[in-house]
């Protein structure tokens, strides 16, 4: 991952958002991930539980978080003060953003809703934690003078393996007709403001023809080979990538798909029936009759579950409930 430290109101937040942007990682901030795990803001549980209580639970989450899928991660302020947090940061990333204290509170907003502000020791605890921070901090980038466009320059310049690897996708969606992978992934993307990116759409813009027709005019031979081209390209940019249905029978995807994030969408008959909708237009799926279905699915599902990171069930739930889960488990939520 690459982990942006550095004190409240350094930068973390906006040019960690600009990072993933560049980069085409996903974007956490652990203080956002906190605040949906505490049930209540960062304020009110540190009064209502002291601060012990909040770093206990801070450090737990951070340690999982950097146990997690790749991304761009921005910590709370205080997160560096637990040596376990800090054992964690081994193998990672991670970037300083350092801000002198006047410059920091000038950004921070207001105090009287930041418990660490309320104290008449700052200056201390800025200048401890500035070392603490540059100790752990493989860069250290200055902000003074800096917009944070160019603060995120100044990290993607020096480049850290994570901040320049080569793009892929925040998450790859697989599963058969039905499980509904482009509308949660449409909705995930939307989310995320990223693009999505459907193989089936991409098979269509090289063979400039529906999906179908190649299929049937040109051949399933033709149409797995488009369909291979497609699906590796869309696995090496970034967005949110649906992959067709069958695409996992091909080896050279299935290599591609290895170390992605992918989200299997697991689905039944009787959802996927309803779903798609057998009688319906032509379609890519309309070809596939109910029985063919489930022998598709049968061959299919242990190459789904091999290729998952996690794996969804999507029975009798809408897209918008799926596409959260999806969403809380990139960002580090329990499935
Ligand atoms: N380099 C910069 N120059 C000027 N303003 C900046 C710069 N970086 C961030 N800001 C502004 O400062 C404010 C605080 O930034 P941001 O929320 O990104 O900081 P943070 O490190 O995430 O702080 P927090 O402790 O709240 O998590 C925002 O209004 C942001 O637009
Ligand atoms: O500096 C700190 O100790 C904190 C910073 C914020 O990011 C929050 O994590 C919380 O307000 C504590
Ligand atoms: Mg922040």
């Amino acid at each position: 991952m690459l982990v942006l430290v550095g004190f409240m109101g350094a930068g973390k937040s906006t040019v960690g958002a600009l990072l993933a942007e560049r980069s085409g990682l996903p974007l956490v901030d652990s203080d956002e991930v906190l605040t949906r795990r505490l049930g209540c803001d960062i304020p009110t549980y540190f009064r209502e539980h002291g601060e012990a209580a909040f770093r206990e639970a801070e450090r737990d989450t951070i340690v999982e978080l950097l146990r997690g899928p790749d991304g761009v991660l921005a910590l709370g302020g205080g997160a560096l003060g637990s040596p376990e947090v800090r054992a964690a940061l081994a193998g990672h990333d991670v970037v300083h953003l350092d801000v002198a204290l006047d410059e920091a509170l000038g950004r921070a907003g207001d105090p009287s809703v930041r418990p660490m502000l309320a104290r008449d020791d700052l200056p201390q605890l800025h200048a401890r934690r500035r070392r603490v921070y540059a100790e752990a901090a493989d860069l250290d980038v200055p902000t003074a003078g800096r917009t944070a466009a160019e603060v995120a320059e100044a990290v993607l310049a020096a480049g850290l393996p994570r901040a320049t690897q080569a793009a892929r996708p925040a998450v790859v969606l697989v599963g058969p007709p039905g499980a509904g992978k482009a509308a949660v992934g449409a909705l995930v993307a939307d989310r995320l403001g990223i693009a999505c990116v459907e193989t089936d759409l991409e098979v269509e813009r090289l063979a400039g023809a529906p999906a179908a027709e190649v299929f049937v005019d040109a051949g399933e031979e033709r149409f797995r080979e488009l369909e291979r081209t497609a699906t590796v390209a869309a696995l090496r940019a970034p967005g949110v990538v649906v992959v067709g249905g069958g695409a996992v029978t091909d080896p050279a995807v299935r290599e591609a798909l290895r170390d992605q994030v992918v989200v299997f969408l697991d689905v039944g008959i009787a959802d996927a029936a309803k779903r798609i909708g057998f009688d319906a237009s032509p379609s890519m799926v309309t070809l596939l009759p109910r029985r063919a279905w489930i022998r598709h699915m049968e061959a299919r599902r242990p190459l789904y579950a091999d290729a998952a990171t996690w794996t969804v069930d999507t029975a009798g739930r809408s897209a918008q409930d799926v596409a959260d889960q999806v969403l809380e488990l990139l960002q580090g939520g329990s499935a």
